[in-house]
């Protein structure tokens, strides 16, 4: 299998499907904007910080991977600093030619200043709107409903999901500790996208048992599932995935660090992409996660045997399980398989100098 390299993959269009605003900072924007607001951080230079808001692959649970998101949080209270990160994060993936990215985050993480839920949409909004205007990268954003807090928040941020659709909200999700905290408290606020048209996507089968992608998908209505690693523990519920080609959102690094899966060889990704599962390859957080989109397609090239063809085939599953409207998500398939097809490996360099 010819190697490719880490230019290579930054080079193909590609999607990011699920990464959280609140874990895809820059490590020197937390620091500017807890100057800013006078919030005091755990550490006050950017290496001395690192260990604070990325794990790494020590990290031992998904408990112990969502502390680093206390940090980042008390400095993401402000519209501005919405503004700000949402710019940087559709900034960051459109210089690695993400083309199509859905964000998503809860707005109820964002009150602690009194923001309403309202403007702390508006403003994430206004900061892809921004990058959109100057980088060829289309985004959405899905709304986060927390396994933790109340079933009666889920259902207003449900509420909220559906005041902003057609307006740059595309899905609902639910996220958070996923142990002891089942998805089925939350049906009522699924119900309530789900009656609006909209879709919607569970983080499921991360830190808890197939039963958990059962009740997102017969109980919640996902049309997509968020990691679904643990789906490799039921065949039955694998072949209903598989036929209702309802995609995966896989997230390789992640996953290793919150011992989803024990190291990167066991990762079921190549599994479910021989089975022919729609597969997609995302980066979570990254910042958390200290990871690109490339890096992942690197990871799976590297480790798991991925070449470049079953790439591109993941790839055109990323554009394909996108919330978007069909005619839209045609146009821009159309775009990606051309593009696809002509794509060379080889650096930019070697290339010129064969001309
Ligand atoms: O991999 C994950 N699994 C479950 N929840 C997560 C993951 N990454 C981040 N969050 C949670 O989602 C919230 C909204 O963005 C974050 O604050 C974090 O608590
Ligand atoms: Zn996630």
């Amino acid at each position: 299998m010819p190697k490719l390299t880490l230019q290579d993959l930054q080079r193909l269009p590609k999607t990011d499907l699920h990464v959280h605003l609140d874990g895809s900072l820059r490590i020197p924007t937390i620091l500017d904007l807890a100057e800013q607001q006078k919030v005091k951080l755990p550490a006050d230079t950017v290496d001395s910080l690192r260990p604070f808001v990325e794990v790494g692959e020590d990290c031992k649970s998904l408990v112990e991977y969502l502390r680093a998101f206390d940090v980042t949080l008390s400095v993401m209270q402000t519209y501005e600093s919405l503004v700000r990160t949402a710019f940087e994060l559709a900034e960051d993936a459109a210089k690695e030619n993400v083309r199509y990215m859905e964000v998503r985050y809860s707005p109820i993480l964002h009150q602690q200043k009194g923001l309403t839920l309202h403007a702390i949409v508006q403003a994430v909004l206004e900061g892809l709107a921004l990058a959109e205007k100057q980088y060829p990268i289309k985004t959405g954003v899905i709304l986060c409903g927390m396994r933790h807090i109340s079933p009666d928040i889920s259902l207003r941020l449900a509420d909220l999901t559906v005041a902003f659709k057609n307006k740059g909200v595309v899905g609902f999700d639910l996220a958070g500790a996923e142990e002891n905290f089942p998805a089925k408290r939350h049906k009522d606020a699924f119900g309530r996208v789900l009656q609006n048209n909209i879709n919607c996507t569970l983080h499921a089968g991360e830190a808890y048992g197939p039963e958990s992608i059962h009740q997102a998908i017969h109980l919640c209505g996902a049309h997509r599932i968020g990691h679904g690693v643990r789906l490799i523990e039921d065949g039955d519920l694998l072949n209903y995935v598989n036929d209702h080609r309802i995609p995966l959102e896989c997230c390789p690094s992640s996953n290793v660090q919150t011992k989803a899966v024990k190291k990167m060889a066991d990762h079921p990704i190549r599994l479910f992409y021989d089975l022919g599962l729609r597969v997609t390859v995302n980066t979570d957080n990254r910042m958390v996660t200290n990871t690109t989109v490339s890096r992942e397609f690197q990871v799976i090239h590297e480790e798991l045997g991925f070449g470049l063809e079953e790439i591109k085939e993941v790839i055109i599953m990323g554009f394909k399980s996108a919330f978007l409207p069909y005619a839209l998500k045609r146009a821009l398939l159309a775009e990606v398989v051309h593009e696809l097809k002509a794509f060379k490996p080889g650096s930019l360099e070697s290339k010129k100098e064969h001309l």
